[in-house]
């Protein structure tokens, strides 16, 4: 089977990617598969860098194409917080639970018309021979009150995503894929590597 590697310890994010390569006949390895003692810091200040960092840091190491998706939420009336931040927002833990006691706290007194958010995913693609290149990929929804559905992960559960009336967990993987910002991230990224060929 063909191989594609992911330079993520997220398993939530894993199974996002396995459910949008599985299907074009891919195998999807991880951090934990071929580096698991590997922990990369995201020192950038964007989406795009800290993805770069990730995939150029275990494509140096494994002297082979690598992928790498650096993610978040953005709500508007926290004024895009928490951003690039999402993953360790509260506390270096990297808790979803408690990231999103967080957020519906500071929300709390936020009406539903002012409730808007995006999730964003860059993806950066990297290889030794190869110039690097990013993509970005955006979903917009709205931050429910409470928690709903048990698929996905991370924010999944209080994201409200309009146009299928459901929130993000209630979504199955594939239903994900076809709507999320990391669905939509890798559509651009195979326009791109099309226009390569
Ligand atoms: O589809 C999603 N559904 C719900 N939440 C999501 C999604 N996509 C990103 N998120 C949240 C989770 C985490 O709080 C942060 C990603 O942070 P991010 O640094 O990219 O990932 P991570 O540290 O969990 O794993 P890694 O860096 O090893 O890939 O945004
Ligand atoms: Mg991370």
């Amino acid at each position: 089977m063909k191989k594609i590697i992911i330079a993520t310890k997220n398993k939530g994010k894993a199974k996002d990617f396995e459910a949008l390569f599985g299907p074009l006949g891919y195998d999807v390895l991880t951090l934990h598969d071929v580096a698991d003692d590997m922990d990369v810091e995201e020192t950038g200040t964007t989406f795009e860098e800290n993805a770069l960092i990730k995939a150029t840091a275990l494509s140096e190491r494994l002297q082979t194409m690598v992928i790498a998706d650096d993610s978040g939420l953005e709500i508007d009336a926290l004024d895009g917080r928490p951003g690039i931040y999402s993953a360790r927002y509260a506390g270096e833990a990297k808790s979803d639970e408690a990231n999103i006691d967080k957020v519906l706290e500071e929300l709390v007194n936020v009406e539903e018309l002012n409730r808007t958010a995006r999730f964003v995913c860059a993806i950066a693609i990297a290889s030794p021979n190869l110039e690097s290149v990013t993509v970005r990929g955006t979903c917009e929804g709205i931050i429910a009150k409470e928690r709903k559905g048990t698929n996905g992960f991370g924010y999944d559960p209080i994201f409200y995503v309009p146009s299928e009336n459901k929130m993000m967990a209630e979504l199955s993987a594939e239903e994900k894929g076809a709507i999320s910002h990391r669905g939509n991230a890798i559509k651009k990224l195979s326009e791109h590597i099309a226009k390569l060929f």
